[in-house]
């Protein structure tokens, strides 16, 4: 009876923020900046207003409850004048509910976008020019305090064009922050000794601060042993076990956390995406991308879903995302209806694509059909890439750093 009495105000209230919601929604909002706060109003009254459960049932008036809940935490959201990402955490899947299992269809369905939306451009080059400006500085100022510089040895085996191009950039970013770096190719036969001599004569020497083995590696290689041959202390690409090992481990630090996952968390952060208790849902389970990124997050506190090649249905957990990170390297893998309206996406795809007598990077993401339901969304190129790229200038300063026990102050 008390639920009883309470849901028919309650009702009536939602559904006067429902009609208004409706009204600006429709006649307003394609014009109104304010149509985040709006929109948020009409998610609110259709989320409570729909009646298609009986409370004289225990389980229907479990869900009443956590509407109720929902609602007062959406309120809230909305008077705190929150962003229009915290809308997208509105639970839009009761049957997952911990109040209680129903066996119903969903019963909301988010609001699309106005038409004509599109998500804002993350740019990922800008982020990446600040930070290398920030490193210059330091990179300049340890120069002039105890007359080092920061080095990055790049072993490269075989001649994948994509390979020889991402290192050629990361040689030219070093150079732009003054780093030094060094580029040691080693033909496509070359045996598995080769390759640990040279790292090893990079371990030793003391100029060298930074060590990355372009990955992928010719299949002949073991790819385990030459990670774990790179000393922990120059591991900048954040790969070896002891620094994986450590990412993994609440209340451990890593050395080194690989670029493009700290790349990722720093597009996050300067775009004031709030990861503290969002879905993300990361696509792609490699060492080098997915894994580390969805270690990250979690240490974040994101509640992180990983998605790999054997996930059956991976649309209907994508669409769930409040942040979808996708690391596959199969364009246009991710389809506009794999998005929640709302989210942010970060694509780290970046995959070379010969097209007659040129050839370009395209990333995971269908870019034309995400933008018209995401919030925001790194391009490829120039999105996460570049950021990624700074990551590791970020980490070989860092090894240098530890190694000359050198800080801004001292
Ligand atoms: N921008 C950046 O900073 C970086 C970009 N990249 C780019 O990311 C892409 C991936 O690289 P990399 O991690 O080396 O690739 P890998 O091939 O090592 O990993 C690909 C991942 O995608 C998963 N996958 C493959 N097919 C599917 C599918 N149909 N559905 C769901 N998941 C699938 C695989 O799952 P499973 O494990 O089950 O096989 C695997 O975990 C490349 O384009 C690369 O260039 C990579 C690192 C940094
Ligand atoms: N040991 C190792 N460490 C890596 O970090 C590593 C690796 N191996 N193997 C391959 C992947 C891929 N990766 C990218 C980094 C930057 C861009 C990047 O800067 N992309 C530019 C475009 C590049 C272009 O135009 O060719 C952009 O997106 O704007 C892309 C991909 C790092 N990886």
């Amino acid at each position: 009876m008390c639920y009883e009495n309470f849901y028919k105000n309650f009702e009536k209230i939602s559904n006067f923020f429902f009609a208004i919601g409706l009204v600006f929604e429709r006649f307003l909002a394609p014009r109104s900046q304010f149509f985040e706060k709006v929109n948020g109003l009409g998610v609110l009254g259709r989320f409570s207003c729909s009646s298609d459960f009986d409370l004289t049932d225990n389980t229907s008036s479990s869900v009443f409850v956590m509407r109720t809940r929902t609602t007062v935490a959406l309120s809230w959201r909305i008077l705190a004048n929150k962003s229009f990402s915290s809308f997208s955490v509105t639970p839009n899947r009761l049957v997952k509910s911990s109040f209680g299992c129903l066996d119903r269809p969903d019963i909301w369905c988010p609001s699309p976008l106005p038409s004509g939306h599109t998500a804002a451009e993350i740019d990922g080059k800008s982020i990446a020019n600040e930070i290398k400006a920030t490193l210059a500085t330091e990179v300049c100022n340890m120069k002039n305090s105890i007359g080092k510089v920061p080095g990055l040895g790049l072993i490269l085996v075989g001649k994948r064009k994509d390979s020889l191009s991402f290192v050629r950039i990361k040689k030219k970013a070093c150079e732009q922050v003054r780093i030094a770096s060094v580029i040691i190719q080693l033909p496509e036969d070359c045996t598995q000794d080769e390759v640990l001599n040279v790292i090893s004569t990079l371990n030793h020497k003391e100029s060298v601060h930074g060590i990355l083995v372009q990955l992928p590696i010719p299949n002949h290689l073991c790819e385990e042993r030459i990670i774990k041959a790179v000393n922990v202390e120059k591991d900048v690409d954040g790969f070896h076990p002891v620094n994986m090992g450590n990412l993994a481990m609440t209340g451990r630090e890593p050395l080194f956390v690989p670029c493009a996952s700290r790349g990722c968390i720093e597009v996050l952060n300067r775009c004031n995406v709030e990861i503290l208790g969002k879905k993300a849902v990361v696509i792609g389970r490699s060492m080098i991308g997915g894994l580390p990124t969805s270690l990250l997050l979690q240490r974040h506190h994101a509640t992180v879903t990983v998605v790999h090649a054997f996930t059956k249905n991976p649309e209907e957990i994508t669409c769930e995302a409040d942040i979808l990170v996708s690391n596959v390297g199969v364009p246009n893998f991710v389809r506009g209806h794999w998005l929640k309206p709302g989210v942010v996406v970060i694509d780290m795809g970046s995959t070379l694509v010969k097209e007659k007598n040129s050839s370009h990077v395209i990333g995971d993401v269908c870019y034309e059909e995400a933008i018209r339901k995401a919030s925001a969304i790194t391009p490829v190129p120039g999105g996460v890439g570049p950021v990624t790229i700074s990551m590791l200038l970020f980490n070989t300063l860092e090894a240098a750093k530890r190694a000359y026990q050198w800080t801004q102050q001292s």
